[in-house]
């Protein structure tokens, strides 16, 4: 006969096993990855790969056997949202994926793929998957949202009615529209008892399927909650970093995207590595600069979720941003491109936001500026960035030295070294 305790120590069992099962699958890939980096070359003279293999494993064993308890709720059957939701059931967290099509719910659980946004990528057999919002969300810690920005309240008002005491974690990158809204400020607005954070970081999600090494950033006031998410996603391929600055995070995430549209517009017309990099940096002053005037602390944007995403996306086709700005450099409209993506980028509407924003409020924001004209005022590309190379003389970081916003006393010294040189010329002449 099979008490209730011996069934519930069966169960223990499997789970322990699963565990171990996991467990060994993520060693034995780890080691792989060191056997190739080893290799190639990278494992370098003085690091012994056994060593660091052995260090790993053990770590991650550590966190395995004993596997946190968490209870997870990722809404948003998207590529980031299943990755997400991956990752945490794979770390043994007790997962459901949120996806509002039944079908859809139905084909993941038989296929435990997501053969639209990540095909061919198999999902892990503890992923649980739900179109039943209020079963999803119910009795969960941590609820993590990677809707796109334009359903991000829509999503919150649906939760409310369930909502007891669970912390929300958003994952969405972008601004609402017309109301410049931020996630945090709609969570703020919507739930003004819950206990959130933000996460964002250089994540493609095709890469964190693929098990490439990746690291993020959860922001949150709450020590606990930043703690949770640690526990509940951290793993031998991917990293979460700690912040307490939210607006920060946020805002590193949803401006990026703009730049990378930009970045991808460059990359149709050919532009060189100086070219890339120029307008990578001047990117990275527009947000900090702009953070700085929504309460962010500018040296957030030096960290993962700032120069990191910024890098990540800038510079990879696998980001949707880039390939819109790709598809508008190749001479494409801003409807076709958004149509022929397919998915979410953003950045379209970011664009939108951060250009009304700036120039109602005096924020100087060039490339954003630029990139407005050219997508939603028909403008040429080319006299658009001609002019924006035109644009005065500024300082190089304005957090080290202040720019002189006028210019007036630089322009008058060079308008009269100008004059000088050219009557020493004429004198000469004579
Ligand atoms: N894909 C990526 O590599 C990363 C995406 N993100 C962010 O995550 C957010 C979601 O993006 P992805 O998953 O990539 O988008 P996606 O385009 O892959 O999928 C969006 C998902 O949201 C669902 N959705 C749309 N409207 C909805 C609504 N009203 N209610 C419920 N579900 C709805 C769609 O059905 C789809 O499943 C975005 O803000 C994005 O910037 C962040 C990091 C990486
Ligand atoms: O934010 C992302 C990676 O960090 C994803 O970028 P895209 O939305 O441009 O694909």
């Amino acid at each position: 006969m099979t008490s209730p305790n011996d069934s519930n120590k069966d169960t223990n069992n499997e789970h322990n096993d699963t565990d171990k099962q996991s467990s060994d699958k993520q060693n034995s890939l780890l080691a792989g990855i060191i056997e190739r980096a080893t290799k190639s070359g990278l494992g370098r003279k003085k690091l012994n790969p056994s060593a660091v293999e052995s260090a790993v494993a053990k770590n991650m064993a550590k966190i395995h056997s004993n596997p946190t308890k968490l209870r997870l709720a990722f809404l948003g059957g998207g590529s980031f949202g299943t990755a997400m939701a991956n990752l945490a059931a794979r770390n043994g967290c007790d997962t459901t994926l949120w996806v509002r099509n039944k079908r859809t719910v139905k084909a993941m659980a038989k296929t435990q793929t997501n053969k639209k946004y990540l095909p061919g990528h198999k999902l892990d057999d503890r992923l649980k998957y739900s179109h039943d919002l209020a079963a999803a969300v119910k009795d969960k810690d941590i609820i993590f949202i990677a809707v796109p920005g334009l359903a991000f309240r829509e999503t919150l008002k649906n939760i409310a009615p369930f909502i007891s005491g669970q912390s929300i974690v958003s994952l969405t990158k972008g601004m609402e529209k017309d109301t410049f809204a931020l996630m945090s400020d709609i969570i703020k607005e919507e739930l003004p008892e819950v206990n959130f954070g933000v996460m964002s970081g250089p994540n493609l999600a095709i890469e964190i399927m693929k098990n490439m090494p990746s690291a993020t950033v959860i922001a949150s006031e709450s020590e606990p909650l930043r703690h949770a998410v640690q526990a509940a996603l951290h793993s031998a391929f991917f990293r979460v970093f700690a912040s307490d600055d939210v607006k920060g995070v946020e805002l590193g995430g949803a401006l990026k995207n703009i730049y990378a549209i930009a970045m991808g517009m460059a990359a149709a017309y050919e532009v060189g590595e100086n070219t890339k990099a120029m307008i990578l940096t001047r990117a990275l002053a527009e947000m900090s600069r702009f953070g700085v005037e929504a309460g962010a602390n500018p040296l957030t944007f030096l960290g993962l979720s700032g120069v990191g995403d910024l890098y990540a996306t800038c510079n990879s086709e696998l980001s949707r941003n880039f390939r819109i700005g790709n598809m508008l450099g190749r001479g494409m409209n801003i409807d076709a491109a958004v149509k022929k993506l397919g998915q979410t980028a953003e950045g379209v509407n970011t664009i939108q936001q951060v250009h009304e924003k700036a120039t109602r409020e005096g924020i100087y924001m060039p490339i954003t500026h630029a990139l407005y004209a050219v997508i939603y005022e028909d403008k040429a590309a080319l006299g658009v960035a001609l002019h924006l190379m035109e644009a005065g003389f500024r300082s190089d970081v304005e957090f080290v030295m202040a720019h002189d916003h006028s210019n007036a006393a630089l322009t008058a010294h060079m308008k009269s070294s100008a004059s000088k040189t050219a009557d020493k010329d004429s004198d000469k002449d004579k």
